[in-house]
């Protein structure tokens, strides 16, 4: 026939139409075919390529909660406890008055804003230092909101711990906020990375954070390169990627260019404005979805394929 997108799929290739999930009205995808074709590398790749990388705040967690309350950020976590010095959380607040317009300033290029970042999150950690600080409180404000998670977070975990999924949690936020509130939650299995900023010690008192430095521009897998984290998924190259900011779509930036890669962006802000620039960027655009029912349908999908790849091995040895 000699056309791609004539020739007939071979059998049991997935179509996204036959995907429930995914032909939600909320559930919106800018090329439905690339969507298709990933889906169906996945599934035949396994478990055994896949990874998942994904954002804490406002992706893990929920963008909207059923009660109303608001849901704190990892470092909104941070700064709601009590013992800080008063001087921390005037100091602080300037700081983010100062850089967090120039963090979302739509003109400013990437290399000079990451300049400020680092400024940023440099005189954040000098400000986090020289006094006596408890993990215990950040524990005790974490613990409200453990329920905070999207709905069935607690089965999407369980699903990625039992297919041996390497997950990794990226935050530029405060990683001791990020580690108790999944810890709380009952998600943190084995197979769960939290890399982000940790509180660095020094003779008992805070001394900011410890290296290396993750911001909004550096949160991505060359970060990680050369540690641990990196030889352990450096050849699984069937990635989703799941984040609620423009900027977490890079997070798996700097894993092999023939990964074959899932973006799947949170949506709730400013839907109307954010909608066309979302669309470019996420494979998969979900609009006021606070659950992880479609990530999940993605596991769901490969492991079903994977059970079949059992049974079928195991058939083909029994009747040797
Ligand atoms: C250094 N610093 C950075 N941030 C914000 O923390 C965010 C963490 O970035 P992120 O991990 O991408 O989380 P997100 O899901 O909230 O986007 C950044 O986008 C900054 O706006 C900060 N926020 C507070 N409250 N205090 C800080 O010292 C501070
Ligand atoms: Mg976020």
């Amino acid at each position: 026939m000699g056309c791609d997108e004539k020739r007939e799929p071979a059998s049991g290739y997935l179509r996204v139409q036959d995907i429930p999930a995914l032909t939600q009205d909320h559930c919106r995808m800018l090329d439905p075919a690339k969507v298709e074709r990933i889906i169906n590398e996945f599934v035949q790749g396994g478990p055994e390529r896949m990874q998942l990388v994904s954002d804490f705040d406002y992706t893990i967690t929920k963008q909207r909660t059923d009660d109303g309350c608001a849901v704190l950020s990892s470092f909104g976590i941070f700064n709601a406890c009590e013992s800080l010095p008063e001087n921390f959380k005037v100091e602080t607040e300037k700081l983010y008055r100062k850089y967090r317009p120039i963090e979302i300033d739509p003109h400013m290029p990437v290399e000079e804003k990451t300049k400020f970042m680092i400024e940023w999150w440099t005189k954040s950690g000098e400000l986090t230092s020289g006094f006596s600080f408890d993990q215990s409180e950040i524990d005790h404000v974490a613990s409200k909101y453990k329920h905070a998670l999207r709905d069935r977070t607690h089965e999407f975990f369980a699903d990625l711990d039992r297919l041996g999924i390497p997950t990794l949690v990226f935050s530029a936020g405060l990683g001791n906020s990020v580690v108790s509130v999944l810890r709380q939650a009952n998600v943190m299995h084995p197979n769960v990375r939290v890399v982000s900023n940790f509180l660095k010690y020094r003779n008992g008192n805070l001394d900011g954070f410890q290296q290396p430095m993750i911001h909004t521009f550096n949160k991505n897998e060359t970060v990680l390169d050369g540690n641990e984290y990196y030889d352990l998924v450096h050849t699984r190259d069937h990635i989703i990627v799941m984040g609620d900011s423009i900027g977490d779509a890079d997070m798996a930036s700097g894993v092999p260019a023939s990964s074959h890669i899932m973006k799947i962006g949170f949506l709730f802000d400013h839907v109307e404005a954010n909608m066309e620039k979302y669309m470019k960027t996420f494979d998969i655009v979900l609009v006021d979805d606070q659950t992880m029912d479609v990530p999940r349908t993605l596991l769901g999908l490969i492991e079903k394929q994977h059970q079949l790849n059992l049974q079928a091995a195991a058939a083909k040895q029994s009747s040797l």
